[in-house]
């Protein structure tokens, strides 16, 4: 029966649409000598499908529905199969395969948007597998001077700057109780979202002719480089080398303080459709999240930023 046709007399069903929406998919294209250039493709993909869908409604009879998770898997299956050249042509290639092979589908609406990124550059040349996401970064400063003691105290940072190492990561050797299902990972995306904080010494403060600017422009790029020069067994482990490079290198911050969202990137199981997922496509979860949190300081200096902020990501 078609949308549209009265089964109850009072009422009837008019435009409805289905399928599975928002599906977050990173595709990773290996390229150059042994495959070491990688190519990220990031997307979030919702399909809608039109068609004959009366008696799913009306009766419950689902013999005209395929499966909103049914959808969801071709949007990954068809990234392996075909790849993505743009989200367009990505997007023709579902929206006519839905449609072509389910009679009762007469349309199907893809929505993609997709999240760009940039190469992390360390030393002025472009990383093989390090990813900054397009788009500025929020930067932050807090100033507290006291009147009392006229002690000046800035603390800089910056937020929402996302980051990914699409190889170079590892977690393995952790405890294992009755709890544990995690299976230990020898290659895998590592993926954050930073917040950054970090402290300046009495020194610079009390400099009048201080450049703020480059201190900030630098120490961005230190932990920027940290994060893509470091072959990463935790991303605890990341947050330490990542402030520890700022403190080796900006004599300035004596302190730095990192809140690491670990923005989890699941590789698909293609099994089920007779493809092998070599970690190429994966799922980008966005909840929940593992929350990675520390200060780092100087020996000998005494922590000042608040740890209490409520980070998300
Ligand atoms: O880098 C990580 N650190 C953890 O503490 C952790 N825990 C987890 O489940 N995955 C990860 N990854």
């Amino acid at each position: 029966m078609k949308s549209g046709v009265p089964r109850v007399s009072a009422y009837v069903l008019d435009q409805n649409q289905y399928g599975k929406a928002e599906n977050r998919i990173v595709k990773i294209t290996r390229r150059g000598n042994n495959g070491g250039w990688h190519d990220i493709t990031d997307l979030n993909v919702s399909v809608a499908l039109r068609g004959e869908f009366g008696e799913v409604h009306y009766s419950g009879d689902n013999s005209n529905c395929l499966p909103t998770d049914t959808t969801k898997n071709t949007v990954y299956a068809f990234a392996k199969e075909h790849g993505v050249a743009s989200a367009e042509a990505f997007g023709i290639l579902l929206a006519k395969h839905f449609v072509t092979s389910q009679p009762v589908i007469h349309e199907a609406q893809i929505r993609v948007e997709e999240y760009a990124w940039d190469r992390i550059p360390v030393a002025g040349r472009e990383q093989q597998h390090s990813f900054v996401r397009k788009g500025q970064e929020i930067r932050t400063a807090q100033v507290t001077y006291s009147g009392d003691t006229g002690a000046l105290q800035v603390i800089s940072g910056l937020k929402e700057l996302t980051v990914l190492n699409s190889t170079n990561s590892e977690f393995h050797g952790y405890i294992k109780d009755r709890y544990t299902t995690l299976k230990e990972a020898h290659d895998r995306i590592l993926a954050t979202k930073v917040t950054a904080r970090w402290a300046h010494s009495a020194a610079a403060t009390g400099r009048e002719d201080f450049d703020w600017n480059r201190s900030y422009e630098e120490s961005k790029r230190h932990l920027l480089e940290a994060f893509a020069e470091t072959y990463s067994y935790s991303l605890q482990q990341t947050l330490f080398a990542m402030a520890g490079r700022v403190m080796d290198n900006r004599p300035e911050v004596n302190e730095v303080r990192l809140n690491l969202p670990n923005k989890h990137h699941f590789l698909v199981d293609l099994d089920p459709f007779g493809l092998k997922n070599d970690n190429e496509v994966y799922y980008a979860a966005d909840r929940m999240y593992g929350l990675i949190e520390g200060t780092i300081h100087r020996e000998g200096v005494k922590p000042v930023i608040a740890t209490s902020d409520w980070i998300t990501a």
